[in-house]
């Protein structure tokens, strides 16, 4: 079988669209891939370094007011789907599949100008405007949430979950744990804000990690690429730190996560269905720069079963962050109940569910 994935701009795009790749690959020797992404997006480092062959195209997306940037933004998807049906004339895949982001728009559509079978994944609960363009030409629509049915053609929609919830069970937690240098006898807190990293998380750490001292656990903080320099800098000021490990990005997140207690951070669909297949506590403080605070009603959908606390961003200091964290990891009982009602949330075998999709797709 050959197989074109598209999905990018964010970790959360991309990574379902590697767990799909990941399950496909375990259940099939006689594969081959191509990703479609764009030069900008952290695709392109992500997907290269998972061994997937990778093509670019150029893209960006609609502003909401009237912008001659937007007739760019014309021009520009109709040179993604030209390009985008060189690269499958060339590959002949047997089935194209978005997983979100900008780029899957040129390239989804592009796939059902040349009638191949084609299924979109959407991660979120409110999906994104190019997952609701895109609905109109493809085979399936795969959700994670309920409440994303009633956005897409009825007849289209599964909901199959996130299939990153699958590929980060049965991981190694010594090796996650050796990986950091962390201690095995103590509780870990995982403190990330999304796959980009969040400037007012980073704010709320740097206000926190003088009041962690003696604390009895063990804190990772990961401040996202681009931020890492500026907060290593402000880290510099500080009396000391040397209690935290800090890392601009991990790379091995399922492994990372099979050895902590508790998590920390945006409220990302797909760090939510790998939270929740876990069944990890979670503090969330959901972004608000993202398009009608979708995140806020994933984070709502986790904190309203007791599985997560949640911080809005315009209430959150270092303080209460620490309030929070000694709230949960500092009472067993009250741990243990947040982890019993995030894995009652999850959706463990998303893989196998999204891959049966695939098959069915790719056999008419
Ligand atoms: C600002 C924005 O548009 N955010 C969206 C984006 O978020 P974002 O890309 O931040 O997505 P998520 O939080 O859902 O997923 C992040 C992914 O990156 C991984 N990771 C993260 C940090 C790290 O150091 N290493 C690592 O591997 C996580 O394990 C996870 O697999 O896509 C999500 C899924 O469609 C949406 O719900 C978010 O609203």
């Amino acid at each position: 079988m050959k197989v074109i994935v598209s999905g990018g701009g964010t970790g959360g795009h991309i990574y379902p669209a590697l767990a799909l790749i990941n399950e496909i690959k375990k259940n099939s020797s006689d594969v081959e891939f191509l990703y479609i992404g764009t030069e900008n997006g952290l695709e392109k480092d992500i997907v290269k370094r998972a061994g997937i062959p990778f093509k670019s195209i150029e893209i960006s997306g609609f502003k909401r007011k009237l912008s001659t940037d937007n007739l760019k933004t014309i021009a520009r998807f109709f040179k993604g789907v030209s390009l985008s049906k060189k690269y499958m004339k060339e590959f002949k895949p047997d089935v194209v599949i978005g997983t979100g982001g900008y780029v899957c728009g040129p390239v989804v559509y592009a796939a059902t100008k040349l009638n191949i079978p084609t299924m979109i994944h959407e991660q979120n609960s409110l999906p994104g405007i190019t997952n609701k363009f895109l609905a109109k030409y493809v085979d399936k629509v795969a959700i994670c949430f309920e409440e994303a049915r009633k956005y897409f053609p009825s007849q289209k929609v599964v909901l199959t979950g996130n299939p990153r919830a699958s590929e980060v069970l049965g991981q190694d937690a010594e090796k996650g744990r050796q990986s950091l240098g962390l201690k095995a006898n103590q509780k870990t807190v995982l403190i990330f804000g999304g796959s980009r990293g969040a400037k007012a998380i980073n704010e709320a750490v740097l206000q926190m990690i003088p009041l962690l001292k003696n604390k009895p656990y063990q804190i990772v903080y990961v401040t996202g690429e681009v931020h890492y320099d500026k907060v290593m800098k402000e880290v510099e000021l500080l009396e000391d730190s040397s209690h935290v490990m800090i890392k601009p990005f991990i790379h091995n997140m399922p492994e990372v996560l099979a050895s902590v207690d508790l998590i920390v951070s945006r409220a990302g669909a797909t760090s939510l269905a790998e939270i929740t297949a876990l069944g990890l506590p979670s503090i969330l403080i959901p972004s608000p720069y993202v398009t009608a605070n979708h995140q806020e009603k994933n984070a709502q959908a986790i904190s309203e079963n007791h599985a997560a606390m949640m911080i809005r961003e315009q209430e959150l200091n270092g303080e209460l962050l620490l309030t929070h964290i000694d709230e949960i990891l500092l009472d067993d009982k009250k741990l243990a109940e947040m982890s019993k009602a995030s894995a009652e949330l999850g959706i463990p075998d998303a893989a196998t569910r999204l891959y049966r999709e695939l098959l069915e797709i790719a056999n008419k």
